[in-house]
């Protein structure tokens, strides 16, 4: 690989990567022939740059958060010629850089970008956009819609259970539709988590053994959520207690690659942590639509 460029924020995560930016581009610079460093000083700047240049490099870097991350991918993604993609964690969460084993050591996941182990993997997409953790209505949309800045900052990550704990307790059911191939539903719910990756909120959550590569979602539905599952959650034991096919009374869990749902009332889609609009909506898998950098586990 030739052309190299990064995208980075480095406002993301208390400025995270702005100490390292210096070394970052000297090394990048020492490894590839012609290396970009494009700053984004504000939402849009990174969507810009990649409708822009995206086309033209051989590796495009992301650095910065899970917003970040979020637009551009959603530029990325419906281009024609697709570079290379890397993430280099620069946020409080990171998930999908979890997901490829990337570290969360600025430094050391440079060192892994510039290893270049690719691998493609599944991308969501919903209407227009597009996500690579998750797609979620209910309980998950609200932790995100009450989630206070200050926290996040000081807690980081934790704070986002703090939240859901809060949240478990007070939600209130919908009517949730949905079919797929595989199954239907009609009936209330409180939560509806389609997918991806394997790491929510910073931590593997839902769907701890969750394939980016095997073209489906993983799909959980939570009709009554109860402070167990909060549990199993923050412990990852959902998917291995509610194996493919086994139902539970309050709890669905399945795999599809498409499905179709309506909510009444509507509800707010949480889209790897961006709220976008409300349903109804389709949710498709892009079967290895993004070839990516992952870091290699010992
Ligand atoms: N220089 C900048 N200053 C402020 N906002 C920026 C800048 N560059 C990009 N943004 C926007 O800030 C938003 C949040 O960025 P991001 O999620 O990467 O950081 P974060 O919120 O600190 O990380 P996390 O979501 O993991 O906590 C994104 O929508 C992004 O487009």
């Amino acid at each position: 690989m030739k052309k190299v460029a990064l995208i980075i924020n480095i406002q993301a995560g208390k400025q995270k990567l702005a100490q390292e930016l210096e070394k970052v581009e000297a090394r990048l610079g020492k490894v590839f022939k012609e290396v970009t460093i494009y700053q984004t000083k504000q939402e849009g700047d990174g969507k810009r740059f990649v409708e822009k240049h995206a086309e033209e490099v051989d590796l495009l870097i992301a650095g910065g958060g899970d917003g970040t991350v979020f637009e551009i991918i959603n530029a990325l993604a419906p281009l024609k010629k697709r570079p290379v993609f890397a993430i280099l964690p620069g946020g409080t969460c990171n998930d999908f850089s979890r997901t490829l084993g990337i570290s969360q050591k600025p430094l050391e996941a440079l060192e892994q970008i510039i290893k270049q182990k690719r691998m493609s993997v599944d991308v969501g997409k919903y209407g227009e956009n597009y996500f690579l953790n998750f797609w979620g209505i209910g309980i998950i949309s609200k932790v995100a819609e009450e989630m206070d800045e200050a926290n996040k900052q000081v807690l980081g990550r934790i704070s986002y259970y703090l939240n859901t704990s809060k949240i478990v307790f007070k939600n209130e059911a919908f009517s949730l539709k949905l079919s797929s191939k595989e199954f239907d539903f009609d009936e209330k719910a409180e939560l509806l988590v389609v997918g991806n990756g394997s790491f929510l909120g910073g931590i593997q959550s839902f769907f701890p053994n969750a394939d980016v590569q095997d073209g489906k979602f993983d799909v959980l539905i939570v009709k009554e959520a109860k402070l167990k599952y909060l549990k199993k959650w923050l412990e990852a034991k959902i998917q291995d207690d509610y194996p493919e096919n086994e139902k539970d009374d309050d709890i669905i869990y399945f795999r599809t690659n498409r499905l179709e749902v309506s909510a009444s009332p509507e509800q707010n889609i949480d889209c790897d942590g961006e709220f976008l609009n409300q349903t109804p909506a389709t949710v498709e898998v892009l079967p290895k639509h993004l070839e990516m950098i992952y870091g290699e586990t010992e």
